[in-house]
């Protein structure tokens, strides 16, 4: 019978990974006070979120196999999961400088905090190092070591190729609402959530108990690039929807003129005169205009729209599930359990 972890559980295995990272700096002879600035960067900026990534890693090679991990498998799966949990940290402290975020997970953002400012550019790129210390460390020896090498890379430069797309749709300075699409807002979507967030734990389970085949793999990232895009436009909807001390962050969307979900369904339904709103107001620096979108947003009744998305998007998702062909190893159960994760969430 598969056992699914606790968080408690996930967040014990993280002090022994952050030794291994200390020691690692230490070989070099890295000066006391670069020390302590890195196990703090690692500490406040891995540790804190909901680790949703991270703790798909165990639960779902515990799906595949049908049954609980053993001390080392769990160890091992929720190294993995720690790596998708540094990936996140490395993209979060980056994303909050790009956006001019004010918050996350509840603290001011890594970059407002004392005395750090644009040293945290340098603290997400060692982030990201961390997983590949971590990676060969705990994974040289194993069949696939090239395949998870090759994995994050990959996962990683489709992170990125999202993002780029997604500011260079949301140009500070530049409002033209001419530029936003349900298209444009899909691609971005893809490839800066869904491929890091659902495929890459996933695939990372397969790996590591080494039935990730290409069916495998394939079957995998067609469910769960879906299910990464539904978890994006929830992201948008609480941007906006959400309580900032629930969600633990501010929303910035609208001043920062992002192609979100929001304003792509907006468009999609306003009279000529709304229109005229969301044109004069829509991607300002300035918190009246953004309280005039907001208030338009409710007006067009988007929070609605939202939950009848949700409904229908889930019943789709849950259909591609049944469809699954779980005679090579794939198991209904991963992505059931990945879409209970997220569904209906408040944060
Ligand atoms: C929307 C996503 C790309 C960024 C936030 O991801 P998340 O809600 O999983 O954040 P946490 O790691 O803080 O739980």
């Amino acid at each position: 019978m598969a056992k699914k972890t606790t968080i408690q559980e996930f967040e014990s295995v993280f002090p022994k990974l952050e030794e291994v990272l200390v020691e690692h700096a230490q070989s070099y002879k890295l000066p006391a006070q670069a020390l302590e600035w890195y196990k703090k960067s690692l500490e406040v900026n891995a540790i804190g979120g909901k680790c949703n990534r991270g703790m798909s890693v165990p639960d779902s090679a515990s799906l595949l196999l049908g049954r609980a991990l053993t001390e080392d498998e769990y160890f091992k799966a929720a190294t993995l999961g720690w790596m998708t949990e540094l990936l996140q940290a490395f993209f979060l402290v980056s994303d909050d400088i790009m956006d001019g975020s004010i918050t996350r997970r509840g603290k001011p953002c890594w970059y407002r905090q004392d005395g750090v400012g644009m040293i945290a550019i340098n603290d997400a790129f060692m982030l990201e190092a961390a997983i590949y210390t971590l990676l060969k460390k705990f994974f040289r020896d194993h069949p696939r070591y090239v395949d998870f090498l090759e994995l994050f890379h990959e996962v990683t430069y489709q992170t990125e190729i999202g993002q780029l797309c997604d500011l260079l749709t949301a140009p500070e300075d530049v409002v033209d609402l001419n530029n936003f699409s349900m298209e444009k807002y899909r691609f971005i979507v893809i490839y800066k959530t869904a491929y890091y967030s659902f495929y890459l734990p996933v695939a990372l389970a397969l790996y590591m108990l080494d039935i990730a085949t290409p069916e495998n793999l394939k079957q995998a990232e067609d469910i769960l690039i879906p299910l990464g895009e539904y978890f994006q436009v929830q992201d948008d909807y609480l941007d906006n929807f959400g309580l900032p001390e629930h969600i633990g962050k501010i929303g910035t969307d609208i001043m920062d003129n992002k192609c979100s979900w929001l304003v792509n369904q907006a468009l999609a339904i306003v009279t000529p005169e709304q229109r005229a709103v969301l044109e004069e107001n829509y991607g300002r620096k300035d918190k009246d205009k953004e309280a005039v979108i907001k208030k338009l947003y409710d007006e067009l009744n988007l929070e609605q729209r939202y939950k009848d998305y949700e409904e229908k998007v889930v019943g789709d998702i849950r259909g591609m599930i049944a469809q699954i062909d779980e005679a090579h190893g794939l198991k209904r159960g991963v992505f059931e359990a990945f879409l209970a994760k997220i569904y209906k969430r408040s944060k």
